[in-house]
């Protein structure tokens, strides 16, 4: 199994990089060509046939990193035009020798897009305007060159970080559209979540040689797991029997939100769960008992009746269609009360964020899977706040509520004691009802399979996208969460 790559703050990898040069003993400019080199050795693996470039640079290092790729381009005749986002005489440092460079490479730099001639299919695009160095919004000159850049029917290759993606973060607002992101020294967080995940395109890390003891005690935002590093099941014993496999029970279904509680302990039972039982209204239990009756269902109407369901379970869900009524609170303020690990979801997180019920509660094994806007909920927050740093949110969540925090979005997050986790996987065919419910029964099941809670987040998460992105492999539109059964059966072994 692969070890989790580690995503670092701009304020870290400037240490890096700072480290870098003094272990290889090397000037900075050095590692600035070196980086250059990098990009454009991507570039030209990528497009062997690129007609010619347009170089976007910005002022800083971002800018001079775009200059070396220049030059090198120009040496090896391959036609290529600077823009200078600003002006080359207000570079300094490195940017200004990269830019000195690529003068006597003879390349020509415009300072104003007006000279700048429209790309063409056969030109590639290098965007080195903004990197680690970036903060705020994107003034307007800048705004007005990645406008371009986007307009542009060319690929687009990103220097370090498409430009206007936040890398602490992954939150943009104006920012470049890349194709492919070579990014440098260490993989930077913003790269991976939020809107960051899909404006970097593919990334392409290049270390520029620098020695794994740079790495060392430098304390990454988070850790990113993939199907070579997800932690997974045990293979079964041959005498194996379905106590050693948990018992789950999924507790949900207030009137007209029966399915969501079904489609949890359905993908509890097919994500290998020993037992599932289901406590829901009782008028769902013809449904429930057609759709999958492995599932035990069993007629709750008030909390009193689900006490003496809570004694057999070796862990419980409590949350899909829950509702926010008086039945759906009683049972979750027993559900909640568990004496065996407990997931919540959907209502039952906003139940907790109305602290009407529970108040104060906390539980070390507890996992709490909230979207942007029960995030926003469960913190008091505005939901573009979350949206501005999830990572932040699911910490904080995460201290406020204690246990493990599983934050879906374009980059879930997973945050616990040992720090937080990131996750890319699902597509957007994935926005649509249930989807979260059969998340809920795969974290349910694995815990029941004595994964401890982290690491059966993990895998749920990788688990449930990976499933979605099989299932929308003939079409995103129009995906149902049910379509994701036959592959959660498949991938969880
Ligand atoms: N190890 C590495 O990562 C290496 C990184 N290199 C490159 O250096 C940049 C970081 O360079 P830095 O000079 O610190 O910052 P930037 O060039 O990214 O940006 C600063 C530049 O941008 C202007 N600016 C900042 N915010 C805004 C804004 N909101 N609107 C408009 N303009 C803005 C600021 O004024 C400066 O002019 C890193 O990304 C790599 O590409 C090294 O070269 C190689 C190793
Ligand atoms: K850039």
């Amino acid at each position: 199994m692969d070890i989790p790559q580690p995503l670092y703050s701009a304020e870290s990898v400037r240490e890096l990089d700072r480290r870098t040069i003094a272990a290889l003993r090397i000037p900075s400019i050095s590692l600035m060509k070196r980086a250059g080199r990098a990009a454009f050795t991507q570039l030209l693996a990528r497009w062997p046939e690129a007609g010619r470039l347009q170089v976007f640079c910005g002022g800083g290092n971002n800018g001079g990193d775009g200059y070396v790729i220049a030059a090198l381009a120009a040496e090896r005749q391959i036609p290529v035009t600077v823009y200078a986002c600003v002006e080359p005489q207000k570079l300094s440092g490195d940017a200004a020798e990269a830019f000195r460079y690529a003068g006597q490479e003879g390349v020509q730099v415009v300072t104003s897009l007006a000279e700048l001639d429209s790309a063409d299919a056969n030109t590639v695009i290098v965007d080195a305007l903004l990197g680690t160095g970036f903060s705020g919004a994107v003034r307007e000159h800048m705004a007005q060159a990645i406008e371009r850049i986007n307009r542009a029917p060319a690929p687009v290759l990103a220097v370090d970080m498409p430009s206007g993606v936040e890398a602490d973060s992954g939150f943009a607002e104006t920012a470049v559209q890349a194709d492919v992101t070579v990014t440098f020294i260490g993989r930077k967080f913003g790269l991976f979540c939020g809107r960051g995940a899909a404006l970097s395109g593919e990334v392409v890390f290049a270390g520029l040689g620098a020695p794994d003891s740079v790495y060392r005690d430098e304390q990454p935002l988070a850790q990113r797991y993939g199907a070579a590093s997800v932690p997974r099941l045990p293979r079964r014993p041959a005498d194996a029997y379905k106590n050693q496999f948990g018992h789950v029970l999924v507790v949900g279904g207030d009137r007209g939100f029966g399915g969501a509680a079904m489609m949890a302990a359905e993908s509890a039972a097919r994500t290998g769960a020993g037992l599932v039982s289901l406590a829901t209204r009782p008028e769902h239990l013809p449904a429930a008992l057609t759709r999958c009756p492995e599932v035990m269902a069993r007629p709750v109407i008030s909390g009193q009746e689900l006490e003496p369901l809570l004694d057999s379970p070796s862990v419980v869900a409590v949350g899909p269609g829950l509702g926010r009524e008086p039945w759906g609170e009683q049972l979750l303020a027993r559900a909640a009360r568990a004496d065996v690990p407990v997931v919540l979801d959907a209502d039952a997180l906003n139940i907790l964020a109305g602290g009407r019920v529970l108040a104060g509660h906390r539980r070390d094994d507890w996992v709490l899977t909230p979207h942007v806007g029960e995030a926003a909920r469960l913190l008091g927050w505005e939901t573009n706040e979350v949206l501005a740093d999830p990572r932040t949110a699911a910490q904080a969540i995460q201290q406020k509520f204690s246990g493990v925090v599983i934050l879906k979005g374009a980059g879930t997050l997973i945050a616990h004691e040992g720090g937080v986790d990131l996750i890319n996987s699902g597509n957007p065919g994935m926005a649509s009802g249930g989807m979260g419910d059969l998340l809920t029964g795969i974290v349910a099941a694995l815990i029941g399979q004595h994964m401890p809670l982290p690491k059966a987040a993990r895998l749920a998460v990788w688990l449930h996208g990976e499933a979605g992105n099989r299932a929308a492999a003939d079409g995103q539109r129009g995906l149902l969460a049910t379509d994701l059964l036959p592959w959660v059966r498949k991938l969880v072994d």
